[in-house]
């Protein structure tokens, strides 16, 4: 008997998790557009966030959370992190007890500063929470490029049964048990991204991208060890994996953020010019604030943040980079 899975979601990666995932499962995919369900449902097509890409035939899509959800074995959540809490509230009364519930989000919520699982363990406490995670361009994975992932879970024992839900040929799914640093690195790395978007986009050249990763990297990885992650996840899939794919790809939607800013355009206008999500542009105020909480420094996301909110020009942010000293490779700056 296959497993039945519910997953909330029909953007670019809800949709494409949706497909892979109804290779080894029996999967319902929901959407709050009934275009996108009757789409998927008819034409195993998402042309608003998958253009040309072909679904796999038994993906069923719903607008119901009662069809999507009321028999799921696995939730799998795929909504962007500023409305994660508000559509897993929608979907509780359907829940059933303590199946396992996955996040596939790569943000903190404003205002609370929480991860989803947090968010997962706050409203339905009991229930194991977990988060796929990794250097996992959608648009690349639907057209059926190799890929490797990670599913974080506290406890193994769910985490392998999950793995062999999302394993899949080309997708390689790994375990790790550090929720906190998995998350956080998928979170953290989206303003490094918009960082070297902004460097691309202004032509700095391929040396400052390696820096800015590099140091992206350290940066990320002392909050993220404040926080409670640990040191190794940074350097796996969920951290260096996740940060050098968003940082180096034009297929990333927070480097086309960044691109677009190095370029000279107005955050504003290139959000209106976007139908997808750049998850780094929200995550960037809680960071700012997590950086103030833990007593840690966060040059490059800080600088990412006044272009995004103080009115800094890209200009202003690299001679503030340049110009901080240059200490010790461990050290911030
Ligand atoms: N795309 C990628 O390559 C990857 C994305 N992720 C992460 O996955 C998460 C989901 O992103 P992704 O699928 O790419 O997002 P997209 O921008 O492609 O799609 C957004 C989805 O969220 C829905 N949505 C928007 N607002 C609301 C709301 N208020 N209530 C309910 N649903 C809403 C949209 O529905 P509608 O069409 O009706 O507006 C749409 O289905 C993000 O956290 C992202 O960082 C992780 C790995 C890879
Ligand atoms: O998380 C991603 C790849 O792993 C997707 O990045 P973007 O949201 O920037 O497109």
């Amino acid at each position: 008997m296959k497993l039945k899975v519910g997953l909330l979601g029909g953007g670019s990666w809800g949709t494409t998790v949706a497909s892979l995932t109804a290779k080894n499962a029996d999967v319902t995919i929901w959407a709050r557009s009934e275009e996108t369900v009757n789409e998927i449902n008819e034409h195993h097509t998402n042309h608003k966030y998958l253009p040309g890409a072909t679904l796999h035939k038994g993906l069923k899509a719903s607008t119901s959370f009662e069809e999507v959800v009321g028999n799921a074995d696995v939730l799998i959540m795929g909504v962007p992190s500023q409305h994660f809490r508000q559509v897993l509230l929608d979907a509780k009364p359907h829940i059933r007890p303590w199946i396992p519930i996955v996040s596939l989000a790569k943000g903190l919520e404003l205002g609370t500063k929480m991860r989803m699982t947090q968010i997962i363990q706050e409203e339905l406490p009991g229930h194991p929470a977990g988060v796929l995670t990794g250097p996992n361009l959608a648009k690349e994975i639907h057209s059926g490029k190799a890929a490797a992932a990670v599913i974080a879970m506290v406890d193994d024992v769910i985490a392998k049964e999950l793995q062999d839900i999302f394993n899949s040929g080309v997708f390689r799914v790994y375990r790790n048990t550090d929720v906190i640093g998995c998350e956080l690195g998928g979170a953290l790395k989206n303003i490094m991204a918009i960082a070297t978007g902004m460097g691309d986009g202004a032509n700095a050249g391929d040396n400052t991208r390696a820096a800015l990763i590099t140091r992206g990297l350290s940066e990320l990885t002392r909050l993220g060890t404040a926080m409670g992650g640990k040191r190794r996840t940074f350097a796996g899939l969920a951290g260096m994996g996740d940060l050098v794919a968003t940082c180096s790809s034009s297929k990333s939607r927070n480097h086309h953020v960044g691109f677009q800013l190095g370029k000279g355009k107005s955050l504003d206008e290139i959000i209106e010019e976007m139908n997808e999500v750049a998850e780094g542009v929200k995550t960037a105020k809680a960071v700012m604030e997590l950086s103030k909480e833990y007593d840690v420094p966060m040059p490059i996301s800080e600088q990412v943040y006044n272009i995004l909110y103080e009115g800094s020009s890209v200009y202003d942010a690299f001679k503030g980079l340049i110009q901080m000293e240059s200490g010790s490779e461990a050290e911030p700056g």
